[in-house]
């Protein structure tokens, strides 16, 4: 089977790269740029559909998107083509092929009514800021394209490659006496190999079919940002830096985040049989790929 692979140079393209080695289908890891990929700007139907016909794909994971939460606030327009134009462009690419769709979308799509219990995949979405409305909006173009999808929401993304908040934290715990971060965001982080991996064991196991729909992805448990780098600082050995949690409003940004986005996963769980780690052990186990870099 012939499986497209769209944002191949992100986080999770270059996970999914990593689990669909040795596979028997074959992965055609796609770009706007970079080394390693074939090109292919999504944004571009005409060319999204070529590509679709000429290598008869069945399967598409899209792994790329607008994902620069602060800066979407004030470029809506490339976000909005990205996260939702250039979606629609997929579903009716792989519609018209008679495949299917595996997108990729956010917690950030929750968050302006108050939750204090996960939110479970047919909850209404409530977007805080652009960043999240518009991948709501990807959401709502593949509804409406009547395309065959999947929708994995996942939440705060990390792993060895591309810029991440684990990356981040790392340097400045290692290098800044003191550190403030905000305590009133609560979620989950996501090792992005643990999606990868369960993205390619749905694949491989050709357990797309009649299980359509929209599932949410994180890693187990629940914590801060606050409580997330203390955890990035006690693996790594970052022991000097003095961190503090925070308010949001003492952090200056132009977006409003969630304030609670913890996912419910219990129907990810229970249709594809899949045992998710709890955030604390997947943590560990990037920290220790980072480190032997
Ligand atoms: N990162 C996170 O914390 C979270 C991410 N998600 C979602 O998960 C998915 C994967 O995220 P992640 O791996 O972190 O994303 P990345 O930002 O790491 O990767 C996205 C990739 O898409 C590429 N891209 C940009 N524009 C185009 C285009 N026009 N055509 C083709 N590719 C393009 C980017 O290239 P370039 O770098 O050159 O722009 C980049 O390589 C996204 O849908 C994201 O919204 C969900 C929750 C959390
Ligand atoms: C660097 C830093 C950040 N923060 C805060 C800012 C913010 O509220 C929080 C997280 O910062 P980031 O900018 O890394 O997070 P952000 O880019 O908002 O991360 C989001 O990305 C998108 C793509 C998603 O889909 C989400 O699931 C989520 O992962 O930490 C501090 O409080 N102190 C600090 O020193």
């Amino acid at each position: 089977m012939n499986i497209l692979v769209t944002g191949g140079n992100g986080q999770l393209g270059n996970c999914l790269r990593n689990a669909a080695k040795g596979s028997e289908d074959n992965y055609i890891f796609t770009d706007v740029a970079g080394d390693n990929v074939v090109r292919l700007d999504i944004t571009d139907a005409d060319a999204v559909s070529r590509m679709v016909k000429e290598n008869d794909v069945k399967v598409i994971v899209n792994c790329a998107a607008y994902t620069n939460v602060d800066k979407a606030e004030d470029d809506g327009e490339l976000a909005e083509l990205l996260n939702a134009t250039a979606v629609r462009n997929l579903a009716e690419a792989i519609k018209a092929n008679d495949g299917t769709l595996i997108h990729i979308s956010t917690d950030y799509v929750f968050g302006k009514e108050p939750y204090n219990v996960p939110c479970r995949e047919d909850q209404k979405g409530t977007p805080t800021g652009v960043y999240g409305m518009t991948k709501l909006h990807g959401e709502q173009a593949i509804a409406e394209s009547g395309c065959r999808a999947l929708i994995f929401r996942t939440a705060w993304l990390y792993s060895e490659y591309g810029r991440n908040f684990v990356k981040t934290m790392l340097n400045l715990t290692a290098t800044k006496p003191e550190l403030r971060v905000v305590f009133d965001q609560v979620g989950t982080p996501t090792y992005a190999q643990d999606l990868a991996d369960a993205i390619f064991h749905i694949i491989n196991k050709r357990k797309m079919s009649g299980n359509e729909g929209t599932y949410h992805y994180s890693n187990e448990g629940v914590c801060s940002w606050y409580d997330f780098t203390k955890m990035i600082a006690e693996y790594s050995g970052n022991t000097e830096c003095n961190i503090q949690p925070c308010h949001s409003d003492e952090f200056p940004s132009k977006v409003i985040r969630p304030s609670y986005s913890v996912l419910d996963k219990t129907k990810v769980k229970e249709i594809f049989s899949l045992r998710v780690p709890y955030w604390t052990d997947s943590l560990k186990r990037c920290i220790v790929n980072l480190k032997s870099e």
